[in-house]
């Protein structure tokens, strides 16, 4: 069992626990870099099973507080609007989450001007409405 230095706090209870020696396995060593946000860069990734992940690791700025916070509401998230939080990592300087993989790529790809279909203002709006019943 990983023990962290937050008391009161057991990962194990918040989702499926991975080491960051599970994680560099996923991930191929972290090979394959599908973006970047504010929390840090996302790294596609393939469990066991096959299931493909995305890895979505820390900054070490971010703040133990801050990751702890996300894997709680993401845990009781659920929505067919939101993509699922499976598990994280948490292992020394090492804060993950692992997120099922959504393979259309961004919304910014799908309406910007080079997109190769270009979405209509029906699958537009429909897209917004689905967004604001996913934040609900
Ligand atoms: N579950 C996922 N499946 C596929 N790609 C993902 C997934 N999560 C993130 N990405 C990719 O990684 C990029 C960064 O995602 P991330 O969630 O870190 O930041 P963001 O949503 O762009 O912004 P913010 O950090 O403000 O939440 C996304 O734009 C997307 O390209």
């Amino acid at each position: 069992m990983i023990k962290n230095s937050i008391p009161n706090w057991s990962v194990e209870s918040e989702g499926q626990h991975f080491t960051y020696s599970e994680l560099v396995k996923i991930t191929n060593n972290f090979a394959s870099t599908i973006g970047s946000g504010g929390f840090g860069k996302v790294y596609h990734g393939t469990l066991k099973d096959g299931i493909q992940v995305a890895v979505k690791l820390l900054n070490s700025s971010s703040s133990s507080k801050e990751f702890q916070n996300e894997v709680k509401l993401l845990m009781r998230a659920h929505h067919r609007n939101l993509v699922s939080l499976i598990g994280n990592c948490y292992e020394g300087d090492t804060m993950a989450l692992v997120f099922e993989y959504v393979s259309n790529g961004t919304l910014e790809q799908h309406i910007s001007a080079a997109a190769e279909n270009v979405l209509t203002w029906k699958e537009r709006l429909q897209i917004a409405v689905d967004a604001a019943r996913g934040k609900q």
